[in-house]
């Protein structure tokens, strides 16, 4: 089995004697920060002014320009969409880095895609937390943690491996556990995921659920509460005890409903698309065709999005959780940023 490291098995010196840039305050820089900041690092905040300037101060965490705080880093932690990093680390970071400094990633796409290239006496290295930034927060603050890879691209200074370490420690991964990496792995399974099982996969199967049966005749509502509200109940139990430890909560009917339908739903025919998606992400057409949108302004993008707002399954959702106030108590009471659509 491959070798998972918690805590006990991570010294974090080296980091504690260092001061840490998080570049970006959204979904994973404000978990970082506040994480890192709560285990006792040294850290700056960069930022232009705007909401997450904002944010920043009044969680009290020290916040300065990008180029300001790269200056004054020792490591810097890149957390900015991945789409706008090649440009503001050409001009804001990249200027500002010293010899023996270490540039730092969650996500390997701009390194394995080449759309950043550091220069050759810094060390680069990833450390990917496998869960949403606000989760990554909510986690660590219950006391838990989400686990994480790490990786080293560049080793200049001989320490990369072992400041990516206790970084990683630093966030709360070593509370779930902290497996090595490289930029090539993180970056292809990571997309994959998140395209055809995580976010992709998962809002399609909803989608398509939800139609089936309104279309047949039903209720909507009964068709949300059956298709999604649930998932999160079921997913709980997953996460919680894998499939077996699900199947243990549920009705024999359900499971033998499972075994027999499951299968003819998503089956060797979907394994083949799922096939199709990793090859995409592996050949770079799934990066080349995000860079080429995101240089045009991103029509697509902001075109199904629209599209997507407006399903039926959204307008239904949003009035049953109007009356469900313990649905959104949690994220309100740990302030996290929930919207409708992109943040
Ligand atoms: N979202 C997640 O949970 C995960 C993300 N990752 C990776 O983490 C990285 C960050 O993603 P994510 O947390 O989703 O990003 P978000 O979109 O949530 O946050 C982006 C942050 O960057 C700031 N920003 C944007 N443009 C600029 C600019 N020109 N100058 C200064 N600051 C700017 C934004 O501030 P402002 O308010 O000013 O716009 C915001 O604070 C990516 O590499 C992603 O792949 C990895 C694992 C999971
Ligand atoms: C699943 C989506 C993700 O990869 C993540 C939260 O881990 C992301 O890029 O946001
Ligand atoms: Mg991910
Ligand atoms: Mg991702």
């Amino acid at each position: 089995m491959t070798k998972v490291l918690y805590n006990h098995n991570i010294q974090d010196e080296v980091l504690k004697a260092k001061k840490i840039a998080i570049i970006g305050y959204g979904s994973q820089g404000h978990a970082h920060a506040l994480n890192l900041k709560e285990s006792g690092f040294d850290v700056v905040v960069g930022l232009r002014k705007g909401k997450s300037w904002d944010k920043a101060v009044e969680d009290g965490v020290q916040v300065e320009t990008v180029p300001d705080a790269v200056k004054q880093a020792d490591v810097v932690m890149v957390l900015l969409p991945d789409e706008r990093q090649p440009k503001i680390y050409e001009e804001q970071i990249k200027p500002n880095l010293e010899a023996g400094n270490a540039l730092a990633f969650a996500h390997g796409f701009n390194i394995h895609f080449s759309q950043v290239e550091p220069p050759e006496d810094v060390d680069v290295f990833l450390v990917a937390p496998k869960g949403p930034g606000h989760l990554v927060r909510r986690t660590f603050e219950d006391g838990a943690g989400v686990p994480a890879l790490y990786g080293v691209y560049q080793d200049a200074t001989g320490q990369a491996a072992e400041v990516a370490l206790a970084y990683a420690k630093g966030v709360g991964a070593g509370r779930a556990g902290i497996l090595e990496t490289s930029f090539q792995e993180e970056t292809e399974t990571d997309l994959f995921g998140e395209q055809a099982v995580l976010c992709g996969g998962i809002t399609s199967l909803i989608k398509a659920g939800f139609e089936t049966l309104t279309e047949a005749g039903y209720q909507p509502e009964v068709a949300y509460f059956e298709c999604l509200h649930e998932t999160k109940l079921i997913v709980d139990l997953l996460y919680e005890g894998g499939l077996a430890g699900m199947r243990y909560s549920i009705s024999d009917t359900a499971q033998w409903g499972d075994f027999v339908s499951g299968p003819r739903v998503v089956n060797e025919d979907t394994k083949a698309r799922m096939k199709d998606v990793l090859t995409d992400i592996q050949t770079g057409k799934f990066a080349k065709d995000w860079i080429l949108e995101n240089q045009a302004n991103r029509p697509q993008f902001k075109a199904i999005n629209t599209k997507e707002n407006q399903h039926q399954i959204e307008k239904v959702g949003r009035e049953l959780r109007e009356l469900m106030p313990f649905v959104k108590q949690q994220s309100k009471k740990k302030k996290d940023v929930v919207t409708h659509g992109s943040r």
